[in-house]
Order: structure tokens, then sequence, then C-alpha cells
């Protein structure tokens, strides 16, 4: 090794050395001032300046700055959440053997403005019912007894719209960017009268507050379109709710599925929340002991029973004078876990267990929640509550209500990848091997039959086609139309027609792809009147096939039921179409169910389109050297179109697709989500 090569070892060797300490120098530097923030959090100035420092408060701030007036802002009230006694239960088993499975015993508690109440308690312990049940979300098919009063009186028509409830599950639109969906929410949420500058605002404060700036310009995703992570598409469904600048924000397991980091961040936007008047109510599994120490009330449940209510702080103390004391250096939460869980696994430790459950829901029985006449409630906030009941539902009037959705729908619709895509396969394809299976037909009685199965074909493709498209793709959307009416976005006419409208390119590009691929190659009426015509024919019935589509799903219950009608009325609707059955041979009394028929008013189209005024066709049985042929209008004669006008099919498709989308308006309105109401307890009834 020479001299110079040592030298440079040596100094490699002494730079390395030099850049650890660099590093370990900065980390030092970096692991005080970490040390000093978390201090600063957690002592009384950082947590009052942390919680004044919320999110949200664009709209507060651009009032004060005089950018809109206060008095026009969507005012947050202070609500004071009370409920006493509440019981649910649900029937479970088949007929005979139903009994009552009681979930709720006997709930009392209430949470004040200013505070984040955390519902805790092993799963299957009752979290997400009771917090259906304050939020009046619990689904009907059971029964719910006891009292909910907000600000003292009984959740009345304005609680929704001061109301924002976040459920476990994510339900967005997957085509959609987390800033489009933040900025819709924003847009739709808050009343027109706030600035679009103070709304944009609010959408970054709360981008910014969730972390999901990284994410802000990735679509949403869902089982088609890769998107934003499990965790950012939680908080992404946070913040939508958030946007309405909620009064009292209830939340299903926020936490779920989010790594501790990300926990922490979300609760701690949560608990700035609470901190500025607002009441906070969320479910949680586990918190870690940061988490814990940002509760001011905690509710424990177990078996549905009440283990603990009152203020966080005091439980360790509540848990230690019952003979439970939580070891230093646990986490309180975990604790309380370990204490109020079931245990299955001998028949020993469950009786055991269930002892014990028993007990402290009795000893919490004795000490019991204030009655609800004791929790103070100021007059403001009674008069607030009244104010809030005599405003109108929704935040915007339907005009802008349209125009919002129909750009949503529109961004939906154009970005929907998979749906184009498969329509634009499915049409080539089918018209292709229609194309190439019809390609020679003649003019004989042989060539007669191979055009009516043409038109038999492209009357069912176009029909099934649109059907099946439309009814997949709204029954996807239902989830998020549902949530969105149950916390009164916007009203359904507007969502419907708008719907409509960005569903309508599709439905003309098919029909007019299809058209063009089979019809001079098959070789119908050859006029170019004829085939405009045809290609018309198609997108009309196309349209209502799209209709009957959202009409079904509209009204099943859910998407496979809506998948399992759907070939059932098309049968129905087919047997009167008029291919297998002539209409003169049906029953009279059953003949006014061709009219409904869109296959009906396609054929008649499609055929009168077709063979009008055409001849030429040869006799299927001649006598030799007697000329014989067979004429179009004698071929619509056979089919009972002879007297018809293709008007006529014209009027009946678009009467159809009318129909059938106004009934799909019809059943969405009716089917909307319902839950179950509160009944008073029986004693009280009486009393
Ligand atoms: N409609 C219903 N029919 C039958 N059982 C039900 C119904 N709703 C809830 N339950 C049962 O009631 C119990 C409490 O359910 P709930 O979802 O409220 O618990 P949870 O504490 O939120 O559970 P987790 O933490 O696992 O989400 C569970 O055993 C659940 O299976």
């Amino acid at each position: 090794m020479t001299e110079q090569h040592v030298d440079v070892e040596q100094g490699t060797a002494d730079g390395g050395l030099e850049k650890k300490k660099d590093v370990a120098t900065e980390l030092q530097a970096e692991a005080a001032d970490f040390q000093r923030q978390l201090q600063w959090k957690e002592s009384g100035e950082g947590k009052t300046t942390r919680r004044a420092n919320s999110m949200l408060d664009s709209i507060s701030k651009a009032a004060l700055n005089g950018a809109v007036s206060f008095a026009r802002l969507k005012k947050v009230i202070h609500v004071t959440l009370q409920w006493e006694g509440l019981s649910y239960s649900v029937p479970v088993g088949r007929r005979r053997k139903r009994t009552q499975k009681t979930i709720l015993q006997g709930v009392s508690g209430h949470v004040l403005p200013g505070h984040l109440l955390a519902v805790m308690g092993p799963t299957g312990s009752g979290k997400t019912s009771l917090i259906n049940a304050l939020a009046g979300r619990l689904p009907k098919g059971g029964s719910l007894q006891g009292q909910v009063l907000v600000n003292g009186a009984p959740r009345s028509r304005g609680f929704r719209s001061i109301t924002c409830y976040v459920l476990q599950d994510d339900v967005l639109f997957g085509n959609l960017t987390v800033r489009e969906t933040f900025r819709f929410a924003a847009n739709i949420r808050l009343p027109a009268t706030i600035s679009r500058e103070t709304r944009m605002q609010l959408v970054e404060d709360v981008i910014s507050e969730l972390a999901l700036g990284k994410a802000a310009d990735t679509f949403v995703g869902n089982a088609f379109v890769r998107g934003v992570s499990g965790g950012e598409r939680k908080r992404c469904n946070i913040g939508v709710e958030l946007l309405s600048n909620p009064s009292l924000v209830c939340l299903d397991e926020p936490t779920s599925g989010l790594d501790a980091f990300q926990a922490q961040n979300v609760m701690e936007a949560l608990w700035t929340l609470a901190g500025n008047g607002r009441t906070v109510v969320c479910t949680i599994h586990q918190p870690r002991s940061s988490i814990f120490q940002m509760f001011d009330q905690l509710l424990l449940l177990s078996e549905g029973r009440t283990m603990y209510f009152g203020t966080a702080s005091a439980a360790v103390d509540y848990f230690a004078s019952a003979g439970f004391r939580c070891p230093e250096q646990f986490n309180p939460a975990d604790y309380f876990m370990d204490v109020t869980s079931m245990s299955f696994r001998t028949p020993e430790e469950e009786a055991a267990m269930r002892r014990r459950i028993a007990l402290l829901a009795e000893l919490y029985q004795e000490q019991g929640a204030p009655a609800l006449g004791e929790v103070a409630v100021g007059e403001t906030s009674r008069k607030d509550m009244l104010a809030v009941d005599r405003e109108q539902q929704f935040a915007n009037n339907a005009g802008r209500e349209f125009a919002l959705l129909l750009g949503r729908a529109w961004r939906q619709a154009s970005r929907n990848r998979i749906v184009q895509i498969v329509t634009l396969v499915q049409t080539t394809v089918i018209g292709l091997v229609l194309a190439s299976l019809y390609s020679d037909m003649s003019k004989t009685a042989a060539g007669i039959q191979d055009e009516i199965g043409i038109l038999f074909f492209a009357n069912m493709f176009s029909a099934m086609g649109s059907m099946m498209s439309s009814l997949t793709t709204f029954s996807m959307e239902l989830g998020i139309i549902n949530r969105e009416r149950a916390s009164k976005s916007y009203r359904v006419l507007p969502y419907y027609v708008a719907r409509f409208i960005c569903d309508m390119p599709l439905r003309v590009g098919q029909g007019l792809l299809f058209g063009s691929i089979l019809y001079w190659i098959v070789g119908l009426n050859p006029s170019a009147a004829a085939f405009f015509i045809f290609c018309c024919l198609v997108v009309c019935e196309g349209l209502a096939g799209q209709g009957l589509g959202v009409a079904i799903s509209a009204a099943a219950p859910n998407e496979k039921v809506a998948l399992a009608l759907a070939p059932t009325i098309t049968i129905v609707l087919m047997l009167f179409g008029g291919f297998y059955l002539n209409s003169a041979t049906i029953p009279a009394v059953l003949r006014w169910i061709r009219f409904i028929s869109h296959l009906y008013w396609a054929y008649m189209g499609l055929a009168i389109n077709d063979f009008r005024g055409r001849t030429g066709w040869a006799c299927a049985i001649s006598t030799p050297g007697v000329p014989c042929e067979v004429t179009g209008d004698q071929i619509l004669a056979q089919l009972n179109f002879a007297d018809n006008q293709l008007w006529e099919a014209f009027v009946g498709l678009l009467g159809l697709a009318f129909g059938f989308n106004f009934l799909g308006y019809v059943f969405l309105r009716l089917s909307k989500p319902k839950f179950l109401p509160l009944t008073p307890p029986a004693a009280k009834k009486n009393a």
C-alpha cells in the first residue's frame, strides 16, 4: 500500500468519524427539540394554544377579518347531549326460535360542549350501537327505549344539520381526488353566503390538519381504482363530514386501521375541534395513553352495560376504589379493557368474567350518572337550537345543488375508465359477432328470418347492456348517496337529474358504435336515413334500459336482489315484446303489458325502419314460372306492425325512458334511509 493511499484511507476514516459525530450531534439537537415540543404540547399552555388553533377556524377568522358577516355564517352552537336509560334490543334467530338480544341496557350519560367523550369497551360491547342511537342512526328492525335530549329538548328537525356522523366504513367516490372530494363537501354543505375563498381555505385547513397534503391530489380510489392508502381514505372520510362545520361530531372508530402516529394525529384533530366549543363523541377500541389523556369524558361499556361514566382523568381512581388498581407505567385504557373484557376460554372463566362485569355494572348503578334535569343547559344554547330548527334544512338552493352535483357526476362518469372500457369492448365484440353471423343475409325466406333475428338481437343487446351497466354503477353509488342524504347534504331531484345527464353520453356513444359496426356489414335497409333512425332507436332504447336499471336498483334492498330481479323483469317484458308471441295472440287482458315494454317499442321501430317500403324477398313456396315476391309491408303485417308508424316507436321509447327514470326517482325518494325511532321508557310513559 502506498503512503498516499494510506493518507487517503486515513482521511476517509477520519471524515467518516466526523460525519458520524455530526449526525449524532444533530440528532441530539433534534431529540431535545422533540422533547421540548412534547412537553409544551402536554403543558397547560400548550393544550390551550393547540385547541385555540383548531382547524375549521378559517370560517371564524374570515368572519373576524370582515370577509363575511358572522351572522350569515353557519354558526357552531353549543350542544349538550344527554341520554338516559337507553336500552336497545334486536330480534335474533328464526321464526319459532326468535328471541330478543339485548345490546344496550339502561345506558345513561351526557357530553358537554367543548368536550370530547370517548366511548370505550371491548369488541361487541355495544359502542357502535350506542353512538348510532345517539346520532339517531340505528337501523330499523329492533327496539330502542330511553331518552335523548339535545340542549334539554328531544332531537328535533335541525338536529341532522348540526350533526356530522362518521361511519366506520369509508363511503366515497373513488374517481375524485381527496381535494375534489373536500371541495364538493364544502360547497354542498356550507351555504353559498360563505365566500368561495373561505370555503377553499377551509378545505386546505382540513387537508393539512388531517395530514393529507401528500395525498390531496390522488384519487380516493376503490376496488377498481388504485387510490390513497386505507388510513388516508379513513381521514378523508372524517374530513368530508367535518367540512359541514358541525356542532356535534359523532365518530365510530375514527382510528381503526390507522397506525399509532396517524391515530394520534386524528385524535388530536378531534380534540382541538372539541376545544372550539364543539361536542365530540367517538367510539374507540384501544387508545394509546397519549390519546387517552385527550379524553375529557369517558364512557366504558361492557356487554351493553355501563362500567364507568365520568371524567376520563377520574377513571383510574374510580377503578382503584373498586379494587382494580391500574399499575403505574400501565396504559389505563389497556387496563380497563383487561378488567371489562369477556373471556370465553372456559365456562369457569366466562362465569367469573360475567360476575365481575355484573358487579361493576351494579357498582356504577349505585353511583349513577346525573339525571337529565341535573345537567345544566345554557339558555343561549337552547335558543340557538330553536333557531336551527327554524332554518332551512339544506345549505343551498336546488339550482346550486344541481350545478355542484352535475360537476361531480361528470367527473365521476368521465373518469370511470372501467365502465367505459367494458362498454366499448362489450359493444365492439357483440357488434362484430352479430355482424359476422348475419353478414350473409339473402333475399329469401331464410333471409327474412335472419333479418328479423338480427333486429331481435340488436334490440336485446341495447336493452340489456344499458340496464345492467346502469344497475351496477347506480348500486355502487347508493351507499354514498344514502350517507349524504342522511346528513341532509342535498335534495334527491338535483342529484338524480345530474346523474341522468352525465349517463347520457355513454348511452349515445354505445348506440352509435353498435349501429356503426353492425348496420352496414349485415346489410339492413340500405339508406343513410334508415341507418340514422336505427342508431336513434338503439340510443332511445338504451335510455329506457338505463331508466329500468336505475328503477330496479333503487327499489331493491341491495345489489344482489337487484341483479336477480333484472333478468326476471326483462324476460317478462321480452315475452310481450312481440318476438315470440305475436301481440294479436296475447290475451286481451294482458295486452297492455306490451306498452310498458321498451323491447316492444324498439322492435316495432326497428322492424318498420327496416322493412317498410322494401321489396324483393323470394316467396318460401312458389309455383315455377310464376313470379312471387314478399314485400316488407307483408312482413310487417305478419309481425302485426302494419298499422304502426315510426313516430309511435319513438314516443313509446322516450315515454318509457322518462317513465322508468321517474319510477327510479320515486323509489329512491321512498327508499330514504329509515332509522329506528326512540320510544320513551315504559315506566315514564305511564307516569
Ligand atoms: N342488528 C343486529 N342484529 C343482531 N346482533 C346485533 C345487531 N346489531 C348489533 N348486534 C350485536 O350487538 C353487539 C354489539 O354490537 P356493536 O356493533 O354495537 O358493538 P361494538 O362494541 O361497536 O363492537 P366492535 O368494537 O367490534 O365494533 C354485537 O355482539 C353485535 O353482534
